[in-house]
């Protein structure tokens, strides 16, 4: 596994416009030379500040959006359309905007879908999901995502493995179901460290003073159990994008070179 690298952008906005055209770049390169790309979504304010940077960004449309496959890294276990879904907010800020292929928009079961609220059903569906979609060449349990996104909790949590909890120890399934998460709502799906870990790429989202210290937590060398967003690597690169107020509490030996 690589070791983190940093990219400290000015402010929030400018952190989700560079990080959309970032990510714009590397779909478009995974797609020019596989055919296709595969790219997991995160919820939350600097996961959909992303998402509607990238719909506006001018660019957008290099993108095939025909050819890319989009799944998520968790999910607030709430009735479909619910507007605090993590699904819900995506396509409001962006895939309601561009012509994605519905088959391979990926969403993660809703409370009121085929398992009900049977959390755990759900779970095990979407890894079954994910499985079908692996590469048969790797043999692996998921698809090996381009680019895997996570937005970083001030509690250090990353999509809904949260410190202490039961989903961030988990080494074997690639989907579980949360209950009792400290951020509401309590019943989520998630993706497990494991299947985080198959990605190509592992970019973390981090902008506002009240990441800063998460940030500084999960780069100084913290346990991915106390502090799960440390456990989130890319088998190729981590990238930690963050905003100068959340990278304000990295120690100096961390904190990129100021540019030349
Ligand atoms: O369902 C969720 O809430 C997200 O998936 C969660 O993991 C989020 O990415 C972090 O909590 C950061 O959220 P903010 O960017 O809003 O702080």
């Amino acid at each position: 596994m690589s070791a983190p690298q940093l990219v400290v952008h000015r402010d929030k906005d400018l952190m989700a416009q560079a990080a959309a055209a970032r990510l714009i770049t590397k779909i478009v390169d995974a797609q020019a030379s596989r055919g296709h790309a595969s790219v997991v979504l995160t919820g939350g304010r600097n996961g959909n500040g992303l998402l509607a940077a990238l719909a506006a960004a001018p660019a957008r449309d290099a993108i095939d959006w025909g050819r890319i496959d989009l799944w998520w890294g968790d999910e607030r276990f709430l009735p479909e359309g619910d507007p605090e879904r993590n699904v819900t907010q995506a396509r409001e800020a962006l895939l309601d905007s561009v012509p994605v292929d519905p088959k391979r928009v990926h969403a993660m079961p809703a409370s009121d879908g085929p398992y009900g609220a049977d959390v755990e059903a759900a779970a095990e569906a979407y890894a079954e999901e994910l499985a079908r979609a692996a590469d048969p060449e790797n043999h692996g349990p998921v698809p090996t995502f381009d680019v895997l996104m996570l937005g970083v909790g001030p509690d250090t949590h990353v999509a809904s493995l949260f410190p202490e909890l039961p989903a961030v120890r988990e080494t074997e399934r690639t989907v579980v179901g949360v209950r009792g998460a400290p951020k509401p709502p309590p019943t989520r799906v998630t993706l497990t460290l494991p299947a985080i870990r198959a990605a190509r790429e592992v970019w973390l989202l981090a902008a506002g003073e009240d990441k800063a210290q998460a940030a500084a937590i999960a780069l100084s060398g913290a346990g991915e159990i106390q502090a799960p967003a440390a456990g989130a690597r890319g088998r190729s690169r981590t990238l930690w994008l963050l905003d100068s107020a959340a990278a304000s509490q990295l120690p100096r030996s961390l904190y990129p070179p100021a540019s030349p």
